[in-house]
């Protein structure tokens, strides 16, 4: 066994960091561990719901991934056989009891919510952001109540400074590190007497100046008009007067004390003025505080530092350790922490209690452990108060042993080469990593260009006429607006995208299409329909919509316009849209409501090449990759306040940035340098992060100027060459306007788009239906196994509840459930990408393919059947698929007619 109950990974990007948290998270699990005893934190909702569901999917195929499986035995030092003995206790008890893997903030408000009462919240509230115009107006009133309106105005014209009319975003900055804030200095100077003083020695320093024979201009520097004017001279700069080139030839040994005296009393007025700006700002703050607080308990509504502040309260000031355990119900005895680098000193301090419980009980017989990764080259989030140093002070704090990863697992070899040449050099500390044994050659591609939209598009096209799937290509941009220009240029050119920020149902061109087609018929604006017609290939003058009725609900509505049109199209979105509208009885607040809807799109059914900041591909990889410059300037960092952190990674000093300060005072010369230099490698973490997403294949498109890669010296190079596993398979996912015209859609929910002649199997009405609904359940399989079959009866209960009988629906249940048992069936899974209702246009004719399976060297195409009534015609339409599929590949194709039949489940393999 080589379980190492305290251990740290420090590791480069793909070296398994993750994919270790999730092989010790199971191998606890398989050391009896219960579920509910271990914390698994990770950076994103997405991060926690995809490392959910891969617990389930290794306990269920534990024998299908041999270094996972491999991994595991050596961790619990289990033999196979015990393992694969103990897998479905193992299973069952996951499944069966509550488990813990979750983002740090979800963790925190579940704390939070079980013993909210203590500090007089109530459990039930809900975690969302709020408009900075609410949280203005709280505030307002509450200065206003305390008679302290006049201080907030004296302070805007006291302090005279542009950058303090955000003052909510600087009162903001403070809570959100509220805990860690030092106490304010007390003031002991006045800041008019130092003026006084400063403006005495200057008056002494003209006149000096000026009976020793000085220019004009040397003069001049100290002839100004206010103090503030005068502490900008950028002469300062010199320790000694003297070493200015305008005043050596005069200087005397009384102008360069009176210089010293001159620079002493400016300093001594900076730093005055700065404890009487913190301390009117910390007095505003008080109460801005107080506003949220009451805000956040009268409403109900918290946002995530509101979340953060009240947890901390809770766990440091409220209640006792055995209390908080007996509250949430849950005594920890294993941590395990992805993405530490990103970790706040509040998010640490959060869990301190609990981590220091575990150490508290190491040593006893019972297992404790705790365990966590991360990459301080990828860091991204200090602005948001991530701190890097936390991750050797905690191995150092509790000592653990960090231990180091130098295989890339993810990664192509040429990309795994040119990032260790990209950054050997120019990183500190950057260690070269090792590609993993077989690697791919893999593909990359540095191209310059002064066009880098145009450019981006031009390479995704070539990518996809290269047979590269669109859904396996990522655009990364530096930020959300350079992504939404990328996606106008590529909408334009036909290459279908997702835009993170257009996950939202009503953002879909698609779904927008058919409720604006609601609008037209409710409201009866023409240009309201013209999209959707667009869509589905028709006008205006050639649709029948006498059925539309004003008074019809807007699911009727909605649901006879996609019957009518053929616009289902196996769309889970349009289910959703459909359960969304259920909910209203008149149109037009349906149209409303929908018009400021967030609903999230369905996961599965999103396609196309994703656009994504390269902050928020942290953690993910994609198989191709396309990284673009920076198409705007960076915003320089305009913060008014400098937070410096102590040794204990808490707030030790609170700096007013003014400019010139440096020249005067080293303390903040020395903290403004360590700022540049850290800014300087949270530049290069990001360029670092973007390079190391891809699997397959990296495109980099950058200027010839002010490009952001110069840091690491990029220039255009070209290695390797573009294989893909499956060419021509990324066919037309988007049903095009052409095709449209030759074909009849079917009603949705039919697996067959073109309708074929009528014959006797399709007058059955009942059968029919009975094929669509099992087809329809089919479809809805996220993955083969019965979670998602329950999942998917679900989904056919909403869509055919109403036509088939509760008997009906049992029995596609049970013929779905005994396909999934089957042993040949999984095994035809396996090592295969799977694809489900692939739409693919071979000779003008739309075909829908019920499971596409593509293996390294050739395709199954798969067809299900509810009965053997028409054999031959079955396979003659399988055959038609596999012609199909084989030309559009070119690779040996097999077929396979899978009949789910009452009393058993048959395959018929074609060749
Ligand atoms: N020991 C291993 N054997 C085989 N494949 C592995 C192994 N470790 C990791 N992988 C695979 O390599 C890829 C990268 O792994 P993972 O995401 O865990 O890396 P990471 O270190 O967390 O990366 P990042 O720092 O970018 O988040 C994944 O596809 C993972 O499944």
């Amino acid at each position: 066994m080589s379980f190492k109950p305290f251990l740290a990974y420090s590791a480069s990007a793909g070296s398994g960091k993750t994919f270790a948290l999730a092989v010790r998270y199971i191998s606890l699990l398989f050391m009896d561990e219960a579920p509910g005893t271990i914390l698994a934190a990770t950076f994103t909702n997405k991060a926690a719901a995809e490392m959910r569901q891969r617990v389930v999917d290794s306990l269920r195929h534990l024998g299908e991934n041999d270094a996972f499986l491999n991994a595991i035995l050596s961790e619990t030092g289990l033999s196979r056989e015990a393992l694969f003995q103990k897998q479905p206790e193992v299973l069952a008890r996951f499944l069966a009891s509550t488990s813990h893997i979750v983002t740090l903030d979800s963790f925190f408000a579940s704390i939070l919510r079980s013993a909210s009462l203590e500090i007089g919240l109530e459990p039930d509230f809900v975690t969302k952001e709020q408009s900075h115009e609410e949280l203005g107006n709280y505030f307002l009133q509450e200065l206003e109540a305390a008679g302290l309106l006049s201080s907030l105005v004296k302070l805007a014209m006291d302090i005279e400074d542009k950058r303090f009319a955000k003052i909510f975003e600087l009162m903001q900055s403070f809570y959100k590190v509220d805990p860690l804030l030092p106490q304010p200095k007390a003031v002991h100077h006045s800041v008019s007497k130092i003026e006084e003083e400063v403006e005495y020695l200057r008056q002494d320093m003209v006149r000096l100046l000026k009976e020793n024979g000085a220019a004009e201009r040397a003069v001049k520097q100290f002839e100004t008009g206010s103090v503030k004017e005068l502490f900008g001279k950028k002469l300062f700069e010199k320790e000694m007067l003297g070493e200015h080139s305008w005043f050596k030839k005069v200087i005397t040994p009384d102008i360069e004390h009176l210089y010293g005296k001159l620079k002493e009393r400016l300093l001594q007025w900076v730093q005055t003025r700065e404890l009487v700006v913190l301390n009117a700002l910390f007095k505003v703050y008080d109460h801005y505080k107080n506003a949220l607080i009451s805000n956040a308990k009268a409403s109900g509504v918290l946002s995530f530092d509101d979340l953060t502040y009240f947890t901390y309260r809770l766990l440091y000031e409220s209640i006792s350790k055995e209390f908080l355990y007996f509250k949430i119900d849950a005594k920890f005895k294993h941590i395990l922490l992805d993405e530490f680098q990103d970790t706040s000193t509040l998010q640490f301090l959060l869990l301190k209690p609990l981590i220091d419980e575990i150490f508290a009980g190491a040593g006893q017989s019972e297992l404790r452990s705790f365990f966590y990764v991360g990459d301080t080259k990828q860091s991204l989030y200090r602005f948001r108060g991530g701190v890097e140093e936390l991750f050797d002070k905690v191995a150092q704090r509790y000592g653990i042993t960090i231990e180091q990863m130098d295989t890339n697992y993810r990664s192509s070899r040429h990309i795994v080469e040119q990032v260790n040449c990209w950054f050997n050099g120019t990183m500190p500390g950057f260690v070269s990593q090792k590609s993993r044994k077989g690697a791919q050659e893999g593909y990359v591609e540095v191209i310059e260009s002064e066009d880098l939209l145009q450019e981006a598009v031009t390479q995704a096209q070539r990518l996809i006429s290269l047979g590269v799937d669109v859904d396996t290509i990522a655009f990364l941009v530096s930020t959300n607006k350079d992504g939404q220009s990328l996606q106008e240029v590529c909408a334009k050119a036909g290459i279908h995208t997702l835009l993170k920020t257009s996950s939202s149902l009503k953002n879909l061109p698609k779904i927008a299409a058919l409720t604006a087609m609601v609008s037209y018929l409710f409201y009866g604006e023409r240009i309201d329909g013209e999209a959707m017609l667009l869509r589905v290939g028709r006008s205006l003058d050639s649709i029948d919509v006498s059925w539309f009725s004003a008074f019809m609900s807007p699911l009727q509505v909605l649901d006879r316009l996609v019957r009518e049109f053929g616009y289902f199209d196996n769309d889970l979105n349009i289910l959703k849209l459909l359960e969304f509208a259920s909910s209203f009885t008149d149109i037009p607040t349906f149209l409303e409501e929908f018009a400021t809807s967030n609903i999230a799109v369905a996961s599965n059914s999103v396609h196309g090449a994703k656009i994504m900041t390269v902050h928020g591909s942290k953690g993910l990889e994609f198989e191709y990759v396309i990284v673009l410059d920076r198409l705007r300037r960076e915003n320089s960092d305009k913060s008014p306040l400098l937070f410096h952190y102590n040794d204990a990674l808490f707030i030790d000093e609170i700096l007013y940035r003014i400019s010139g300060r440096e020249y005067f005072d080293k303390k903040y010369a020395r903290i403004m340098a360590e700022r540049k230099r850290l800014s300087a490698k949270d530049r290069m973490n990001v360029l670092y992060v973007a390079l190391t997403r891809a699997v397959e294949g990296l495109i980099v498109l950058c200027k010839s100027k002010d490009s952001m890669f110069d840091e690491i010296n990029i220039s255009p190079i070209k290695m390797g060459e573009v294989i893909t596993q499956s060419s021509a398979l990324s066919v037309q996912k988007e049903v095009q306007k052409a095709d449209l015209q030759n074909i009849v859609l079917s009603h949705y929910g039919t697996q067959e788009v073109k309708e074929s002649e009528e014959d006797e199997e399709e007058k059955d009405m009942e059968a029919i239906l009975f094929g669509t609904a099992l087809h329809y359940t089919l479809e809805m399989m996220g993955d083969f196994d019965n979670k998602h079959l329950t999942q998917a009866i679900v989904a056919l209960q909403n869509r055919y509840g109403q036509l088939l009988s509760a008997e009906k629906i049992a029995d596609i249940e049970s013929r779905v459930a005994a396909l999934i048992a089957d042993e040949s069936f999984q095994k035809i899974l396996k090592s295969a990408k799977v694809g489900k209702e692939r739409l693919l246009s071979y000779r003008g004719e739309l075909k829908q393919i019920d499971l596409l399976l593509e293996y390294g060297d050739h395709v199954l195409v798969v067809d299900y059947k509810s009965s053997q009534k028409f054999m031959q015609k079955h396979r003659k339409q399988v055959q038609n698929y596999m012609q199909a599929i084989y030309t559009l590949t070119g690779k040996p194709t097999k077929g396979m007619i899978i009949y789910l039949e009452k009393e058993k489940i048959s395959f018929i393999s074609l060749k």
